[in-house]
């Protein structure tokens, strides 16, 4: 996909809101990028442009050879709350995008058996969305967003509202996940830079005011990924990199 010179300026009460600003890269069929940056930096409105779901104000954004004018049904999206439908069941919110898209949903039933057994949710997967836990959720949210095999999956800070130690079991679910799909590709937000080297081929760092893309990181570890490679000091050596170069974009604060 690519990103050609992709900006987003907002009318805000107080002027003209410039979110995003000259964005300009291209992500390879497969690769699993993260978007990281300050709060306010844009990182949200970039992915809702890739997603088809803001338009540009400047710029083009393709996918797949076609430009993206709208929501598509070959994305899958994940949000930071799960937003599953609580009257379902967790088979059925899975396979909720199926019969939006009123495709066969009995064609989809093993992959959703698949996806649902290696998030070790298979057995839950008569309950209601209210007796999950949150972790449980969001799982069910990637499994959902997973289900007809997207070309690209958007996930805007799919576990920022998780405890640390769920968070890490998330993440490293999240990697045997995408090692086991056929690498699909991925764009994916987060605060947290560990869990952005960790998941990630490559990590976009973005910064502030203006709104511009200021480091491309290749993440040249392994997979698949697992939990080990966070001892690994090329592992620490490449999240003190993506730290550093937050901090110049950013004046030196804390994300
Ligand atoms: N609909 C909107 N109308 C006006 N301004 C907006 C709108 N959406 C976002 N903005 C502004 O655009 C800028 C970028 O916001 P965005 O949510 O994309 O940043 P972000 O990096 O995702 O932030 P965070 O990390 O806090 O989620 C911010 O200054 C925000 O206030």
């Amino acid at each position: 996909m690519s990103v050609q010179d992709a900006g987003k300026t907002y009318a805000g009460r107080s002027g003209a809101v410039h979110a995003v600003e000259h964005a300009d890269f291209d992500i390879d069929e497969g690769d699993f990028v993260s978007l990281v940056g300050p709060s306010g930096c844009g990182k949200s409105t970039l992915m809702a442009m890739i997603g088809g779901l803001e338009a540009p104000s400047t710029g083009r954004i393709r996918v797949g050879g076609t430009p993206v004018d709208g929501p598509r049904r070959d994305f899958g999206y994940v949000f930071q709350d799960a937003t599953l439908l609580p009257w379902k069941s967790v088979l059925d919110n899975v396979l909720f995008p199926i019969r939006a898209h009123r495709r066969p949903v009995t064609e989809f039933q093993p992959e959703a058996e698949r996806l649902l057994r290696l998030t070790g949710l298979w057995d839950f997967r008569d309950k209601r969305p209210a007796e999950l836990s949150g972790g449980m959720r969001q799982r069910v949210a990637i499994c959902r967003g997973l289900i007809h095999d997207p070309r690209l999956l958007l996930m805007d800070e799919p576990f920022s509202a998780l405890d640390a130690i769920t968070r890490d079991d998330m993440n490293l679910a999240l990697a045997r996940l995408w090692d086991q799909q056929q690498r699909r590709t991925a764009v994916f937000i987060t605060h947290s830079i560990r869990e952005a080297v960790l998941l990630s081929d490559r990590v976009l760092v973005m910064n502030a005011r203006p709104s511009r893309i200021v480091a491309d990181i290749r993440v040249p570890l392994v997979r698949p990924r697992h939990a080990g490679l966070q001892e690994d000091p090329v592992f620490n050596q490449i999240c003190a990199f993506v730290r550093e170069k937050i901090h110049e974009g950013h004046g030196g604060h804390d994300v």
